[in-house]
């Protein structure tokens, strides 16, 4: 079966020893907390798209980012594979604002609602939080299960 690509984004905000999550009120994801992202448009760069959906889904203006992760995602008899591009926060201007998608709460790095996220979370949160550059690559069977994963830290990502 041939696979088709599709390029998402994930906006981390970390601010100390507090990370912001959305909770997902509609859409792939709905019913789970995440960091803030979507699909990549036409004629738009990753880069651009990552600014678009965080500020679209959190009220939050990037002014600082930094590429963090490249996730890669396959589900067992799906020909679509997701390729998450994950960008830290270093900077960001105004609150954290309810949008029609999100939900935006804080939550101690120490306290992450792990049984409230999607499975891989568990398994790349904590490289993230360690401060480490990285891809990862997950094969789901439907969306509770991981069949197969691997982690890799890297030096440098794409942009
Ligand atoms: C499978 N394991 C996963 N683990 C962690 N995060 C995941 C994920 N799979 C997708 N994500 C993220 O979930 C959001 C979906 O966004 P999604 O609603 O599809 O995009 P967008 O807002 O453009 O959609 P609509 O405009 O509603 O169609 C987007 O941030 C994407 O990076």
């Amino acid at each position: 079966m041939a696979t088709t690509r599709k390029l998402l984004t994930l906006a981390m905000v970390r601010q100390g020893e507090n990370i912001l999550l959305g909770f997902k009120k509609k859409g792939f994801g709905q019913g789970k907390w995440n960091g803030f992202g979507g699909k990549v448009e036409m004629g738009e760069t990753i880069c651009q798209a990552t600014i678009r959906e965080l500020e679209e889904e959190s009220g939050l203006i990037a002014k600082a980012m930094d590429k963090v992760a490249i996730l890669e995602f396959e589900f067992l008899n799906d020909p679509v594979i997701l390729e998450v591009h994950v960008y830290d926060i270093v900077k960001y201007e105004g609150e954290p604002i309810e949008s029609d998608e999100m939900v935006p709460q804080w939550f101690p790095v120490n306290d992450i609602p792990y049984e409230k996220m999607w499975l891989d979370d568990l398994i790349w949160y904590p490289e993230y939080l360690k401060g480490s550059k990285f891809k990862a690559y997950f094969l789901y069977e439907g969306f509770d299960k991981i069949l197969k994963h691997s982690i890799s830290p890297v030096q440098e990502l794409p942009l």
